[in-house]
């Protein structure tokens, strides 16, 4: 039975939307609330609980840090820029990372990226995995023969 491993930092404190829209609490509090005693639920049913919230806690930093721009370009469109991801490695490392959990072990062989963002994203996702990567750009962009 593999050994509990704790990834957080201790001062974190993580909002329990699933729980109460309002409830908030630094982490160890957290951990003693749904750790129980039982080596048998430390090591089972927690540790998948603690998984699971890492992830949400990762989507949410990679979330924040994408910078809203509201009414562009044009009246009712949150733009989401990504800019700011890509400035903040962390938020950047952990965003292809969910890729690669996700893909990993699939027999994929190739990534393509739709241009311009899955450019950005879609080479280390390929490196991590161990795939190919192709680019799909505009046509008549390439001056060799290319397929649509
Ligand atoms: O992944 P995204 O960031 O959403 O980018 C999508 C496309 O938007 C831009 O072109 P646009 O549609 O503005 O046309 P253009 O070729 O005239 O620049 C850009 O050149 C991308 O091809
Ligand atoms: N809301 C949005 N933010 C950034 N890029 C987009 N492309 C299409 N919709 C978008």
């Amino acid at each position: 039975m593999s050994s509990f491993s704790f990834p957080f930092p201790r001062n974190l404190s993580l909002p329990l939307r699933s729980l109460s829209p309002r409830l908030s609490l630094p982490l160890p509090r957290l951990i003693s609330l749904y750790l129980p005693s039982s080596r048998l639920r430390l090591h089972g049913v927690s540790t998948r609980l603690m998984a699971s919230l890492e992830r949400k806690h990762r989507i949410a930093e990679i979330a924040s840090s994408i910078r809203v721009i509201p009414d562009f370009p044009k009246p009712g469109v949150m733009f989401q820029d990504i800019t700011t991801l890509l400035l903040d490695p962390k938020a950047f490392g952990d965003a292809v990372e969910l890729f690669v959990e996700r893909y990993r072990d699939q027999r994929i062989s190739v990534v393509a990226g739709i241009e311009a963002r899955g450019f950005i994203f879609g080479p280390p996702i390929a490196l991590a995995i161990g795939a190919k990567f192709v680019p799909l750009r505009k046509p008549k962009k390439l001056p060799v023969i290319t397929y649509a």
